[in-house]
């Protein structure tokens, strides 16, 4: 069996812990359990060096165990703690890309998922990314690059950091740790002039997973540039694969790293944006005062929110709630896209009569909003939103969306806001990637934003981000406010006005199942296609369907008063399949067509769809 390190055995107990203690119930678990992990304790030279602090809260926690956990187990794995070496395993480094980030797995204990995100894999990853950072900057030998390194709140990010920081620190680059941060600020650490607290970084990794379960984790990587690409994050794996072959033949020790310097960048990234509200109302120090917004973190990293900014600004933030780091994720999953999630801050808004709900998820860079009466401001309701605010700002501006968004918000920016709407493919990366080509050939677009809650404004760096999204809502309610013309969330809900929504809208995930004889030696993705392909095909001979013909991703086509969409997911061995019609009779209408046309492909597993359809 492979030895594992003390962290990793440390985060198994954790990961244990929060499981058996479901039952005390999330108070408990805010109480004793977060400070505690918080509080990992640091990782010399492969030992475990237990601080006073962190022993004090293992005692607090062996109080407070009361049987709930096999105290053979606690004790087994600290003593187990000293094996201190990782074994080396053989790694496939390509099968981390997720296309323009990293992820894995980071914590044992889930069936089926054993740990690919090692702390030697990680530290031959952030390895692979110095190296390539060095290409890039082609810098002279007398000056040292350094990499902001950031994490959300994941149960792994501590062990993670440390391996990130080994592996920049061996490259001879300069590494500054962030702690708990937002995958934004991360990007905007590379933008920001101030030597004072080392920036720019010459390059910023976020640790983050986003939204996924507690035992996974990841890498995004910025540039001043933005976001790294596909074919960059190939790059970096391939020279971390490189890099994780010499660990191998001549073997891997945990060495501390000498240089970490440690800046509290959320800090500054707060105030910034604190001012941008400040200046947008005409430098009143406290605009919102006196409105009341709840916030929802999910107990990912998004909780300074509510206390760094609004607050600040005058706002009233009681009734705000999972603000605290935690990364078990007791209460929903941090993700503006979760129904449960969106329940949540719902509840939270008319449980507190609040003005305004805002919602991030883990790692804030998507978010959405609810008004005082719970209406949900998110996916399309958020893009119209948001494209209101922008093209008031920028009359005629394009409008750049995700592949998957509503034929009532075509007209909705073209015919109400005089706008354009350009309706390119899923993806954050893709959206930001076309406004950015958009404007470098003459068209100028000031917004790139996803139904999923990911959006980018060409005023801020084009940089993903969920709380500047927010900020952007909070200027417009406190300078309606100011100019006498309304207030509170009606200010938003009335911007969104005449936007058409259908009765139903579903997304329906057909998967593909890899290992039926059906693929014939072809990948997913060319088994995807070729679904597709036949689609496409059996809709141009169909009389009472219209294919779209202005289209980038899939095979999108109006028929029985709404449209549907069959693309290939981005990530995953999955066709997603998106309906909007007027009716529910119409949209089955519309599932029976593509079950008619798909029906002979037997390894794509249709019964999502079956089930939409049947009578
Ligand atoms: O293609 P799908 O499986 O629906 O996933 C698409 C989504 O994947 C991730 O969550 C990205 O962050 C989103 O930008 C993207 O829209």
């Amino acid at each position: 069996m492979a030895a594992l390190s003390g962290k990793v055995v440390q985060n198994v107990f954790i990961a244990q812990f929060y499981q058996q203690n479901r039952q005390f119930g999330t108070q408990y678990q805010r109480d004793i359990c977060v400070p505690y992990m918080r509080a990992l304790p640091p990782f010399h030279g492969g030992k475990l060096a237990w601080t006073s602090n962190s022993s004090m809260q293992m005692r607090k926690l062996l109080k407070y165990q009361n049987g709930f956990v096999n105290r053979r187990t606690f004790y087994c794995n600290a003593a187990s703690s000293a094996t201190a070496i990782p074994s080396l395993d053989k790694v496939d480094f390509l099968k981390l890309q997720n296309g323009s980030d990293i992820r894995g797995v980071a914590v044992s204990g889930v069936e089926g998922e054993p740990v690919s995100l090692t702390e030697p894999v990680t530290e031959a990853i952030a390895a692979g990314f110095a190296a390539w950072l060095l290409d890039k900057k082609k810098v002279d030998a007398s000056r040292k690059l350094r990499v902001s390194i950031g994490h959300d709140s994941r149960i792994s990010a501590q062990k993670l950091q440390d391996a990130v920081s080994r592996g920049i620190a061996s490259a001879g680059l300069d590494v500054v740790q962030y702690g708990l941060a937002s995958t934004p600020a991360m990007f905007n650490s590379t933008l920001t002039e101030d030597e004072a607290i080392l920036c720019p970084a010459d390059g910023a990794i976020m640790i983050t997973a986003s939204h996924l379960p507690y035992n996974r984790n990841g890498f995004k990587f910025f540039t001043s540039d933005g976001g790294l690409g596909k074919n960059d994050i190939k790059d970096i794996l391939e020279r971390a694969a490189s890099i994780y072959s010499n660990f191998l033949a001549k073997g891997y020790s945990v060495k501390a790293s000498e240089s970490v310097k440690k800046v509290d960048y959320m800090a500054v990234y707060t105030s910034d944006l604190v001012k941008a509200v400040r200046k947008a109302a005409g430098n009143i120090e406290k605009p919102l005062e006196g409105f009341h917004i709840v916030v929802d973190a999910g107990n990912g990293a998004g909780g300074f929110f509510a206390a760094k900014v609004l607050e600040p600004l005058g706002a009233i933030t009681s009734g705000s709630q999972f603000l605290e780091p935690d990364g078990m994720f007791p209460n929903h999953i941090p993700n503006p896209e979760d129904k449960a999630a969106m329940k949540a801050i719902t509840q939270a808004v008319l449980d507190n009569k609040a003005n305004l709900g805002i919602i991030f998820d883990t790692d804030v860079d998507r978010s959405a909003a609810v008004d005082s009466t719970g209406r949900e401001l998110n996916r399309n309701r958020l893009i119209a939103l948001m494209s209101a605010i922008v093209l008031e700002e920028h009359p005629g501006t394009t409008i750049v969306t995700d592949s998957v968004t509503s034929d009532g918000l075509t007209s909705f920016i073209e015919k109400k806001l005089g706008g354009k709407h350009h309706r390119f493919k899923r993806g954050y990366k893709n959206v930001i990637d076309e406004a950015i080509r958009l404007n470098s050939i003459g068209e100028e677009s000031h917004l790139a934003i996803e139904t999923s809650g990911h959006g980018a404004l060409k005023e801020n760096h084009w940089l993903d981000d969920g709380a500047y999204l927010m900020v952007k809502l909070l200027n417009k309610l406190a300078s309606a406010r100011a100019s006498g013309k309304g207030v509170g969330s009606k200010v938003l809900t009335d911007l969104v006005e005449g936007l058409e929504e259908p009765a139903i809208a579903v997304e329906l995930r057909l998967k593909i199942n890899q290992n039926h004889p059906d693929l014939k030696g072809r990948s997913f993705r060319e088994y995807g296609e070729a679904v597709l392909q036949h689609l496409g095909n059996s809709i141009a001979s169909n009389p009472k369907l219209q294919k779209a013909t202005v289209n980038y991703e899939g095979v999108r086509v109006s028929g029985f008063g709404g449209w549907f969409l069959l693309r290939l997911s981005l990530h995953d061995p999955v066709l997603p399949l998106n309906i909007e019609a007027p009716s529910h009779e119409d949209a089955v209408k519309l599932g029976l067509e593509v079950s008619a046309a798909v029906k002979e492909f037997q390894a794509l597993d249709t019964s999502a769809l079956d089930k939409f359809v049947q009578p």
